[in-house]
């Protein structure tokens, strides 16, 4: 089956030229001028860019009691409807689960994708057990391991098993990730503040100041160094986290941040609504910062200092968020945003000359493919890449509604945003999903995507700690040793 797209503008993450596309079985077959044949999209008046690879989202996930409402059937129709192509979950093994049990349980659920997926594994405990399944993991081709920093009780990781867990990563060829905030000061916090008769939402982020985040992002940056292992920093939403990464990086570790598109555009105020409905509805980890913070973030994906935008997208109906009236703390944490990320950057990115198109695609697609290892598969316009594609028309507008969303849940967070960048079509793998505003996504589309361990970063890491590493000094004239 054969799909043209013709008369448009290809952007990149580093070029911009005018081609046509020609797709066959799902893959790009040649980039070139004037090609015809088979089934012809016009993209006059649009670019042609890879389709957006959200890496952090958690779909149907089970969560402070309650699951996630956005299913990976939701969740990646939501995805395609905004120009996301590919969504990387988190499966999340039960204490005492074996990881591969746990990475079953998620392909059960995933059968129903309409886009490809992958995983990140979460370290969720600690033992010879999960030691041993993190190799197994890799060779399943998920070999991104996360760690949660926080949430005390229930997913936190101490600091030993962290350094245990990275070195690990490291010897598999894996790529580590946080969650960093510090989970004992968050406890800490929390208490007080409800003793205090904080109970409402905006107590949340009281609990989560960014000096929390800045402690264990930097934390997590010299536990890596000394395991040896690249890090990425998920749901980087403040200053304070952003210079810690921003100074590994100067120094040449390798580290790499992701703003969410919620903390580029949302800030605290949210939280001081009147409506508790309101106020509840936006409360996720970290919260959402003060314009500093906002500008910090901007700064930081122009400067090349953050590299990916994700969503973190893990939606809760009004009615869970309800769970948490009389006590912030149980309000299931998470927001949406599956479907706004590319228009929402788009419209607060390219439009005001913070970003350009090419940097918008390395933010939202390229970087990231790379970071974990399935470029060009995905994130690439090249021949013999996925045809995982979205015609972009920088003209199209929309004000974004939980009327009209995609999302399962009654609320959007960016209720009432006027956007102006929108898909005219996505293509996953060559289908057709989005065609000018209307939902043609076919449940069970989706493919997982696995992914090589030892990209060229570990590598070369790997060679640089052995140069580098520990040796005995080798001594002539050493005094005779006893009395
Ligand atoms: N971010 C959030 O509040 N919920 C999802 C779980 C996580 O990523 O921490
Ligand atoms: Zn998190
Ligand atoms: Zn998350």
């Amino acid at each position: 089956m054969t799909t043209i797209i013709r008369n448009g503008t290809i952007v990149t993450a580093d070029l911009t030229y005018k081609a046509d596309v020609r797709i066959e079985n799902g893959v790009i077959a040649e980039i070139g001028p004037n090609l015809k044949g088979g089934t012809e999209l016009d993209a006059t008046g649009c670019y042609v860019m890879p389709g957006g690879i959200d890496p952090h989202t958690h779909l149907e996930m089970p969560f402070m009691g309650t699951y996630s409402a956005d299913d990976f059937e939701s969740g990646t129709r939501a995805g395609l409807a905004g120009g996301t192509t590919m969504v990387v979950d988190f499966v999340l093994p039960g204490q005492g689960q074996g990881l591969m049990d746990a990475a079953q349980m998620w392909h059960n659920k995933s059968g129903r994708a309409c886009a490809d997926y992958s995983y990140h594994m979460a370290i969720t405990w600690w033992g010879q057990k999960v030691w041993e399944d993190m190799s197994a993991s890799v060779d399943a081709g998920i070999t991104s391991f996360k760690h949660f920093m926080a949430y005390k009780g229930a997913l936190m990781v101490n600091d030993d098993e962290l350094f245990a867990s990275f070195r690990r990563v490291g010897e598999l060829g894996g790529l580590a990730m946080v969650h960093a905030e510090n989970g004992d000061v968050v406890a800490e916090l929390t208490a007080k503040l409800l003793a205090e008769g904080n109970t409402g939402p905006e107590a949340h982020a009281y609990s989560r100041p960014p000096q929390v985040e800045g402690e264990a992002t930097n934390r997590a940056i010299m536990i890596a160094d000394m395991a040896g292992v690249p890090l990425y920093v998920v749901h980087t939403s403040c200053e304070e986290a952003h210079e810690a990464i921003r100074r590994a990086r100067m120094l040449g570790k390798r580290v790499w941040g992701e703003p969410l598109i919620q903390h580029l555009t949302l800030d605290e105020s949210e939280y001081f609504h009147p409506d508790w409905d309101h106020a509840a509805r936006r409360v996720m980890s970290p919260p959402f910062r003060d314009k500093k913070h906002q500008d910090s973030l901007w700064a930081g994906l122009q400067s090349g200092s953050l590299s990916v935008v994700a969503t973190d997208h893990c939606s809760f109906t009004t009615e869970q968020k309800r769970f948490g009236l009389g006590n912030f703390a149980k309000i299931p944490n998470g927001t949406g945003g599956l479907e706004d990320r590319m228009p929402m950057l788009w419209t607060h990115g390219v439009n005001t000359g913070r970003l350009t198109p090419n940097e918008f695609v390395a933010v939202t697609s390229t970087n990231i493919a790379k970071i974990l290892n399935c470029y060009p598969k995905k994130g690439a316009i090249l021949v013999g890449a996925d045809a995982d594609l979205v015609v972009w028309d920088p003209a199209k507008e929309k004000t974004i509604g939980a009327a009209s969303q995609q999302s399962k849940i009654d609320y959007n967070v960016f209720e009432g945003q006027k956007v102006k960048g929108l898909p005219r079509f996505t293509l996953t793998r060559g289908h057709v999903a989005i065609h000018d505003g209307e939902v043609r996504t076919r449940e069970g589309h989706g493919q997982f995507v696995a992914r090589e361990p030892r990209p060229a970063v570990n590598r070369a890491l790997s060679q640089w700690k052995d140069l580098t590493a520990p040796r005995p000094v080798v001594r002539t004239g050493v005094p005779a040793t006893g009395v």
